[in-house]
């Protein structure tokens, strides 16, 4: 059985007053919530401050991106260790705004994964297809290389750590969900990629969530997937009521 994680990928949104008033009241609603994995992903420099807010809740902070080197001369980067030392559990690698605004690739980002495994940070590895590779039948072999070279050299021992975010660009941030069968379709492909690097019993045990416009009116029915086991949440995460909604709905 898989505990379901809902996530909140916060991105270039909110200031330090707005940041600690989302967390304060997600940790109010959610102080109970004990059924469902829950974090949220503000911006680097309220990553501290959100922390204190959401301390002692259910709800973990992770950070949207991070550097895979330690430490040195790497203007504008930030390491594992700094996002532990401000209370991070997970952080996001390879997001599909990484990736196409900012041009990370694939080696860049298994780098970033294993570094965050290394560290002790969750990594939430973000995959996913553009709408011209959809249209092109080209979403499960985009998919497909994204997960296989963002894992690659990740071991059975620490698979379980990563948790998969299947998020289809042009799902995110345009209002245009996937279908359920569409995330299903894909989740199940995945899984089945998983046994296959690995094993059954691992694709049998690792989350995978699903993002792109996910929102309290079709939380219910994603869910619902056999193989969707949270959800990775932009614009509805902004929000205490919504996303607090979205939790209780799986809780
Ligand atoms: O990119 C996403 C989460 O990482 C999804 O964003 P939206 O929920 O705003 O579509």
């Amino acid at each position: 059985m898989r505990k379901p994680f809902i996530a909140g990928n916060w991105k270039m949104n909110k200031d330090s007053a707005g940041s600690v008033e989302l967390a304060a009241g997600l940790a109010k609603e959610l102080k109970d919530v004990d059924s469902v994995d829950v974090a949220v992903c503000p911006p680097f420099v309220y990553l501290q401050a959100v922390s204190n807010a959401v301390s002692g809740s259910p709800v973990k902070v992770g950070a949207q991106n991070m550097y895979f080197e330690a430490n040195g001369a790497f203007t504008g980067e930030i390491s594992t260790d700094m996002l532990k030392d401000v209370g991070c559990t997970y952080v996001i690698c390879g997001h599909s705004e990484r990736r196409h605004v900012i041009g990370e690739t694939d080696e860049l980002v298994n780098k970033k994964v294993k570094a965050a495994i290394e560290s002790g940070l969750l990594p939430i590895l973000a995959v996913g297809e553009l709408l011209e590779e959809r249209e092109a039948d080209k979403t499960n072999d985009v998919v497909k290389t994204q997960v296989t070279k963002g894992l690659e050299g990740v071991s059975a021992d620490d698979i379980l750590k990563v948790t998969i975010a299947y998020e289809p660009v042009w799902a995110i941030g345009t209002g245009k969900t996937a279908t359920p069968d569409q995330a299903q379709d894909v989740h199940a492909m995945i899984r089945g990629l998983i046994a296959e690097l690995y094993s059954q019993d691992v694709a049998d045990k690792i989350r995978i969530q699903y993002g792109g416009s996910a929102k309290p009116a079709n939380t219910a029915e994603l869910m619902a997937q056999p193989d969707v086991d949270g959800l990775l949440v932009g614009g509805a995460s902004l929000k205490v009521e919504d996303f607090s909604k979205m939790i209780k709905t799986v809780a």
